[in-house]
């Protein structure tokens, strides 16, 4: 957690009254905000992974068509036809969303991401389908959207509208759960792993709920309203440092492999459990024995069996089951105790650290119903990682 960051962190944002009519003139100004040339990108350029949401008219006249031009054409062709871009980048096809409006047009919301280390290689592509002969804006947010304005100016002549991460973040939830009836969902039955399942959830009165996003690092928001926010806090300790320790103690690659090694892998080989440690409940305080008491430190403890000994039978499995685990119950422990703080008893988790991880999904959702006694809920939704993209898109108006 960021030592002396609290002054900033619990500044509440309540948007001005000029912001506010910005964003509801955002809305009802169609003929105005026709104005801005296509195409239509909205970029979340975050520190590991940077998303990008592309627009794709579905109502084009015969009028419009025959007067594109061919590069526009392309730009379309080139990313509605494929599903992957070079090595990295990839369409996440499960989550396009058909039919949506969007500035008074009709169309296709397309999910595109790739590796942040990757901008160079993407301002190359782009360039090279011809983006640098279109004058045009793109909206962008995260840090990203700062550090790499003078490259997408000097690079392909793409001038950057920037927005706010946690501003585009609320928005693009807002809009994605109005336009998608199925996006919000929970884990049922949390507390019988057999029995937990995947269950839809009315996210139709949203207000007030707890806002946990997991990417690289995590940041904690409380939301009262569309415009009225506070961030409450954030941790280091995120998805970054899920894949970082991975890596290293595992010598794997990628998210997806480290994920798959975690799903084989059983942390009770390497961490201490309070049954370890009590030899069963440590019933007055209400701490299960099966509860992790201690993470990564069975491997290092001299008992029956020397500790290198119980090291060499500690599996790659296990090391990232472990690392998963002691991530994932960090951010719930802080998730539940912000929650606590600020009266909220709904807690949204989103963020692509739980991109195909249901493991963490599913202990995020017992951790919230066991330790609040049934009275707190953990939300997820299906564009976890997507929503800053889609923000930043539905807010630029063309004029900035
Ligand atoms: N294909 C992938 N490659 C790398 N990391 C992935 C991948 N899929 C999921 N992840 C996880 O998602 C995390 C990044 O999530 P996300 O894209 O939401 O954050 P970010 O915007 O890059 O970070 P921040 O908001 O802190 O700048 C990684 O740290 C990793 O745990
Ligand atoms: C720096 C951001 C906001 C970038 O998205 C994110 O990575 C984060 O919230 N990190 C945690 C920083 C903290 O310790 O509060």
């Amino acid at each position: 957690m960021a030592p002396c960051a609290s002054n900033q962190n619990s500044k509440r944002h309540v948007s001005g009254e000029k912001e506010t009519e910005r964003s509801v003139c955002q809305w009802s100004r169609k003929r105005r905000s026709h104005r801005r040339p296509m195409p239509w990108f909205g970029m979340d350029i975050g520190g590991t992974l940077c998303k990008l949401v592309y627009f794709e008219p579905k109502d084009i006249t015969r009028d419009e068509l025959d007067s594109e031009i061919e590069i526009l054409r392309n730009i379309r062709k080139y990313l509605t036809k494929h599903s992957a871009y070079g090595k990295t980048g990839h369409r996440d096809m499960h989550l396009q969303l058909d039919n949506v409006p969007l500035r008074g047009r009709r169309g296709t919301l397309h999910f595109i991401r790739f590796p942040t280390c990757e901008m160079g290689n993407f301002l190359a592509l782009a360039k090279s389908k011809g983006m640098a002969t279109l004058v045009t804006t793109v909206s962008a947010t995260g840090g990203g959207a700062y550090k790499f304005e003078n490259d997408f100016r000097k690079e392909v002549n793409l001038k950057l509208a920037k927005f706010d991460e946690f501003d585009s973040l609320i928005s693009g939830i807002q809009y994605i759960d109005t336009h998608n009836p199925n996006e919000c969902y929970y884990w049922a039955n949390p507390t019988e792993m057999e029995k937990c399942s995947k269950s839809s959830y009315d996210f139709s009165n949203p207000y007030p709920f707890l806002l946990v996003n997991i990417g690289s690092g995590v940041s904690i928001l409380a939301v009262y309203g569309p415009n009225n926010y506070k961030r409450v806090t954030g941790t280091s300790i995120g998805g970054g440092t899920f894949l970082g320790l991975c890596c290293l103690l595992t010598g794997c690659n990628t998210f997806e492999e480290a994920i798959e090694l975690a799903a084989g892998g059983d942390n009770t080989n390497v961490d201490k459990l309070v049954r370890d440690i009590y030899g069963g409940d440590y019933e007055r305080f209400g701490l299960p024995g099966d509860l992790v008491a201690s993470s990564f430190s069975a491997v290092c403890s001299f008992g029956q069996m020397n500790s290198r000994e119980k090291r060499s039978k500690v599996s790659r499995e296990d090391l990232a089951r472990a690392t998963l685990v002691t991530i994932t119950n960090n951010i719930g422990s802080i998730a539940r105790m912000c929650a606590l703080q600020e009266h909220i008893d709904r807690v949204v988790f989103i963020g692509n650290f739980l991109r195909v991880n249901p493991i963490s999904m599913k202990m995020l959702a017992y951790a919230m119903d066991y330790w609040s006694n049934g009275t707190m809920k953990a939300l997820f939704l299906e564009h976890e990682g997507y929503f800053g993209a889609v923000g930043c898109l539905l807010r630029f108006n063309g004029h900035d």
